[in-house]
């Protein structure tokens, strides 16, 4: 993973080099605590340690029974779905199609299971606690349709879920084949482990390659932020957000990484909006965006820093040559330059209108790149949150919506359930 901070600096929010080179003093203590923190696997730092504690061998074991399937199907929700979401689409599907369920609209889920060949789907159903709501909601109904079917559900299931709950009772109750969610690791943090890497083994991508990325990125973990691309980006974030810039765009170009920007929304999000503090993710896609949010980027509120992530190799798949004068630009070149035209020009665009953003290129996307980019995120993250001094690794705030929620369906007495009913109401109609 290679990170370019240059067009960060200098630009509105103001952040100079002699300002990262002060920061650079914090990096180095934050650094330390979260070395001491990898080295106890405390809490949360664990995801750090997951290069070299994830287990591949028993991915694998876990998903050979399954004779080759035609999709697979995560049921899960958050850190739960967006790992294995991730994966599959930056590294494609080999023959095998993912699909998640990691929300419960209806209309969707009922569309998506009569599209599913159920005889020869794998289900991944992942909960942590074993208690999401939403999770096990889905899991039901895909139990139900596969029995519906015809189809022996615990011959296509795979939990992944933690030490107990309902879905470590289930696996048991009917011999499932269960992983275990890795100690220590938010569900956040959890895409280079059982949670997600079931999905990337099931369509034979390499799993090791994937770790081998990670610790690529691991390896390059340094007290100074000018040795470490991870905690370059983390830190020139962090200044920003400190001198206005509240927004954080990021905008992969490429489609595969699509996901990619949903799962850092989580992470970023989840990792660093508390005590009234953090850095809003947008997700946004090149070039796509470019006739779109790229207006405002530009051109709103000075308050923004966007990250442009592209591969450094792609496929280039060449655009004919034609007999309109106007076109002749584009005959002979290719959809991979236009888009890496479109790339750099969009970064110059941002540049020339002072709005900071960073550069994250990989090699190419395959697993020791995605690998490095999203331990990467992960370790940037991390530091962020040192340097913020909030609790990286909790996420209190989502409980009062769940418990409401709960409430709601007679799901136990809660407080929270009763505020639903108080809502101020002003209805224009
Ligand atoms: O894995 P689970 O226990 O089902 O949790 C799934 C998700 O829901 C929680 O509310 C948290 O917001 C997420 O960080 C977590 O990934």
């Amino acid at each position: 993973m290679y990170v370019d901070i240059g067009n960060a600096l200098d630009a509105e929010p103001r952040l100079t080099r002699a300002t990262l080179e002060r920061l650079d003093e914090r990096v180095a203590d934050a650094h330390d605590r979260i070395e001491r923190g990898r080295a106890d696997a405390a809490h949360g730092y664990a995801a750090l340690n997951l290069p070299d504690t994830a287990d591949p061998d028993a991915v694998r074991a876990a998903v050979d029974r399954f004779d080759d399937p035609a999709a697979v199907l995560t049921v899960g929700i958050g850190g739960s779905a967006l790992g294995a979401a991730t994966l599959a689409e930056a590294l494609g599907g080999d023959g095998l199609d993912h699909y998640v369920l990691d929300n419960v609209d209806p209309a969707h889920v009922d569309a998506l299971l009569d599209s599913l060949p159920l005889g020869d789907t794998v289900v991944h159903v992942v909960s942590r606690s074993g208690t999401t709501a939403e999770t096990l909601a889905n899991f039901l109904i895909v139990r139900e349709a596969m029995d519906r079917a015809g189809v022996d559900w615990t011959r296509r299931t795979l939990v992944t879920t933690g030490a107990d709950g309902n879905l470590r009772e289930l696996a048991a109750r009917h011999d499932l084949p269960a992983l275990d969610v890795p100690a220590g690791v938010p569900g956040r943090f959890s895409a280079l482990s059982t949670v997600a890497l079931p999905v990337a083994a099931l369509a034979g991508h390499d799993v090791d390659a994937l770790l081998d990325g990670a610790r690529a990125e691991a390896d390059r973990l340094a007290g100074s932020l000018f040795d470490s691309p991870a905690y370059a980006y983390g830190a020139v974030c962090y200044a920003l957000e400190r001198r206005g810039a509240a927004i954080n765009a990021m905008v992969p170009y490429a489609e595969s990484l699509e996901y990619f920007a949903e799962w850092f929304a989580q992470l970023w999000a989840e990792s660093l909006g508390k005590d009234a503090v953090g850095q809003t993710p947008a997700r946004a896609l090149g070039a796509t965006d470019q006739h779109s949010q790229l207006q405002l980027y530009r051109a709103g509120p000075r308050d923004k820093l966007v990250t442009l992530v592209r591969p450094r190799e792609r496929p280039r798949i060449p655009i004919p040559e034609t007999d309109l004068d106007g076109l002749a630009y584009l005959g002979g070149g290719s959809l991979g330059d236009l888009l890496d035209a479109e790339f750099r020009a969009t970064e110059a665009s941002l540049a020339a209108a002072n709005c900071p953003n960073v550069r994250i290129e990989l090699d190419r996307i395959d697993e020791r790149g995605v690998g490095e980019l999203l331990y990467g995120m992960e370790a940037a993250c991390v530091l962020y949150g040192e340097l913020a001094g909030v609790e990286t690794f909790t996420q209190p705030a989502v409980e009062w919506g769940k418990r409401a929620a709960r409430g709601l369906l007679g799901g136990g007495d809660f407080e929270e359930a009763d505020a639903v009913g108080e809502k101020r109401r002003l209805v224009v109609d």
